[in-house]
């Protein structure tokens, strides 16, 4: 067998598009793209054609999350193929409308790669967010990245679930890549925060730029985060909040919880235990825009994924 054979071949990632201000109050990405809008020149590669954008400029004007729905759950079928009007909420509209330039979401014609920009109130360090565990191309960025920002760590955390899984911004893209960095309290900047996020995309167009010019990136494996369990704050019979994340979790994104370690702790001082079955990494552990969603933190599993070898068609 020839080493050819086990090489997946793509096309050339020449329309390129990095989204700020899905969320409106996620600071970095919502300025680094207003950077780059004005001036390009850090983001432009040879062979590539990059795009800043800001997904939801309402909700960057009132720097707010959103204004009628979450942005980065609006890109369901159903929304995409609705008959358009403005009696739909305003994110319904800005979906059609992003789906028009930077899709059609699942069609040949949609841009190659999207980089969507997050912040999260948790102490999440630079995580990337892959939505495929089958997407080689992104697992072949993913490994770039994580090698040329070492010894600094970049976490890859895999969202594909049955249940868990949403219709995000960047997924009208043939390879979505999410964003997310923290913590950093929403509307506000900082310069940790924000320089971490503008590393990581350098070293994603480097990737981009390498891949165009035809190098043949070999078999790798890739450790991700695969998304397991939404866990909840406890709540009374009326809904309402009973206890807040223990001590020894907050801000403890990525390290082990264990059957019987502590994880809330009500307002009277009790603690309450994680009671599952065997490891798990928490991640997004109270992040801000997550109450609304009843999600205190999500629970992950360790895996690792191989990624074939890629080189351009
Ligand atoms: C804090 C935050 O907004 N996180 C993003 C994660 C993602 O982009 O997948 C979201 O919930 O849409
Ligand atoms: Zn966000």
């Amino acid at each position: 067998m020839t080493s050819s054979t086990n090489v997946s071949c793509f096309h050339e990632a020449r329309r390129v598009a990095i989204f700020g201000g899905t969320h409106g109050n996620e600071m970095s990405g919502v300025t680094l793209v207003n950077l780059w809008i004005q001036n390009g020149k850090e983001i432009h590669r040879k062979g590539v054609e990059t795009k800043p954008f800001i997904t939801n400029p309402r909700a960057v004007e009132k720097c707010t999350r959103y204004v009628d729905t979450d942005l980065n759950r609006a890109f369901t079928t159903e929304n995409l193929s609705a008959p358009s009007g403005d009696d739909l909420p305003y994110e319904v509209q800005r979906a059609q409308q992003i789906n028009e330039i930077f899709g059609p979401k699942g069609s040949p014609e949609a841009y190659d790669v999207i980089f969507d920009l997050h912040n999260t109130t948790s102490n999440m360090g630079c995580t990337l967010i892959l939505e495929s565990s089958k997407d080689h191309f992104n697992l072949q960025m993913m490994h770039y990245i994580k090698k040329a920002i070492a010894p600094d760590s970049c976490p890859v955390l895999l969202t594909e679930h049955p249940l868990l899984k949403y219709s995000t911004s960047r997924s009208v893209a043939k390879h979505p890549i999410g964003l997310e960095v923290g913590p950093q309290p929403q509307g506000v900047l900082r310069s940790n925060i924000f320089e971490s996020m503008r590393v990581v995309l350098k070293h994603a167009l480097d990737f981009i730029e390498l891949f165009n010019e035809g190098l043949e990136f070999p078999p790798c494996t890739v450790d991700v985060f695969r998304v397991s369990e939404k866990m909840d704050y406890p709540r009374d019979t009326n809904g309402n909040i009973i206890a807040m994340v223990h001590p020894n979790l907050q801000d403890c994104d990525w390290e082990p919880l264990n059957p019987g370690d502590p994880m809330f702790q009500t307002f009277d001082g009790t603690t309450l235990r994680y009671e599952g079955a065997g490891t798990v990494y928490p991640t997004f552990i109270n992040e801000a825009a997550y109450y609304e969603k009843q999600q205190a933190f999500v629970t992950t599993r360790r895996e690792t994924l191989a990624a074939g070898a890629i080189k351009k068609t």
